[in-house]
C-alpha cells in the first residue's frame, strides 16, 4: 500500500519553542482521516507544512509519494485542495457561484483562464454532487455560509486533488446546514476517484464513519493516532481534554459531553 502522506520526526520551532514536535504520521492512499486539537494546538501549523507554506526546522515531509525538497511546490499544491472557512473571507462577493467553482480548476481566485464549456458541465455536475446546483447564478455574497462550504468544496473538486483538506468545515453551520454538509461529504468518499480527505475538527460527533482514522494533536504533538473507534473513548479522551468526559457512540458517531 502506497502513502499519500508521510511526516517523518517533523518539528517546526517559533520563537525558542516547539509548536510542533517530533511528529510521526502516515495516511496511505484511500484512508481518511480526522485531525482533532484543542485551539492552538498545531493543527493549522501541520497544514502549513503540508502544503509547502512552511518549511520543517527537522524531519522530513513526503505528500503523495513527492518529498519536499526536491518537488516543484506550486505544481504539488495543485494536486491538494484545502478548504478552509477563513479562506472565504478571500472571494470576491460579487462573483458568480458557478464562476468560482469552475476557477478552481485554475487553482486561483478569479477567473484569469477562459473555462471552456465542459469546465462548466464539470462545475455543475459537481454543484449538484454537493446540493448548491441551484445556486449557479447566484453571486458567491448572497448565499449562506453553509452554501459557500459547498461551493468551496465543489470549487477544489474542480483541480481533481488527489488530497482533500477540509479545515473546520462546519465553523457557523447551523445543525441542518452541518448535517447536508456531513451527508455531502460522506457521499464524496464513495464517488470512484475519491481524494484522500483530511477532516479538521473540533467536534468528535462530525467525525463521520468515512473517517477510519485520527490524529489527535496536543500541545504540538501526537497525542494519539489509529483507528478512529479505538482512539475515541471516554478515558483516552478524559487525558486528552484533561476533563472528565464520557465518550457515546451512536449511529457510528462519537458523541462527548461532561462528566
Ligand atoms: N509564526 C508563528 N510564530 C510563533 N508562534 C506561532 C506561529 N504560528 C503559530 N504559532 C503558535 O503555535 C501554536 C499552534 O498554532 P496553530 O495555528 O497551528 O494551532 P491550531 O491547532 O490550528 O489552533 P486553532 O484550532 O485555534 O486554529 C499557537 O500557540 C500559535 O500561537
Amino acid at each position: 500500500m502506497k502513502n499519500c502522506i508521510e511526516i517523518n520526526d517533523v518539528s517546526w520551532y517559533r520563537e525558542g519553542k516547539a509548536v510542533l514536535k517530533d511528529i510521526r504520521w502516515q495516511v496511505e492512499e484511500g484512508q481518511h482521516w480526522a485531525i482533532l486539537g484543542l485551539n492552538g494546538s498545531g493543527k493549522t501549523t501541520l497544514l502549513n507544512l503540508l502544503n509547502g507554506y512552511i518549511w520543517p526546522t527537522t524531519g522530513s515531509i513526503r505528500v503523495l509519494g513527492h518529498k519536499y525538497g526536491e518537488v516543484d511546490l506550486r505544481e504539488m499544491r495543485k494536486s491538494i485542495g484545502w478548504v478552509s472557512s477563513s479562506f472565504q473571507e478571500r472571494i470576491h462577493g460579487n462573483e458568480k457561484a458557478q464562476n468560482l467553482v469552475v476557477s478552481g480548476k485554475f487553482a486561483s481566485i478569479g477567473l484569469y483562464e477562459k473555462p471552456m464549456d465542459e469546465d462548466y458541465d464539470r462545475a455543475g455536475a459537481f454543484m449538484e454532487q454537493l446540493r448548491c446546483g441551484h445556486l449557479k447564478d447566484r453571486t458567491y455574497q448572497t448565499c449562506s455560509q453553509g452554501e459557500k462550504q459547498k461551493l468551496l468544496i465543489a470549487r477544489a473538486l474542480m483541480a481533481s486533488p488527489k488530497l482533500l483538506i477540509l479545515d473546520e468545515a462546519t465553523n457557523g453551520l447551523d445543525f441542518i446546514s452541518k448535517e447536508g454538509l456531513l451527508d455531502s461529504i460522506y457521499e464524496l468518499a464513495g464517488l470512484p476517484d475519491a481524494p484522500n480527505m483530511l477532516y479538521v475538527t473540533h467536534h468528535t460527533e462530525e467525525i463521520l464513519p468515512i473517517f477510519s482514522h485520527s490524529l489527535l494533536i496536543r500541545r504540538g504533538e501526537v497525542f494519539m493516532q489509529g483507528l478512529t473507534q479505538e482512539v475515541l473513548n471516554s478515558k483516552d479522551l478524559t487525558d486528552f481534554f484533561e476533563m472528565p468526559v464520557n465518550l457515546d457512540w451512536n449511529r457510528e458517531r462519537a458523541w462527548l459531553s461532561r462528566k
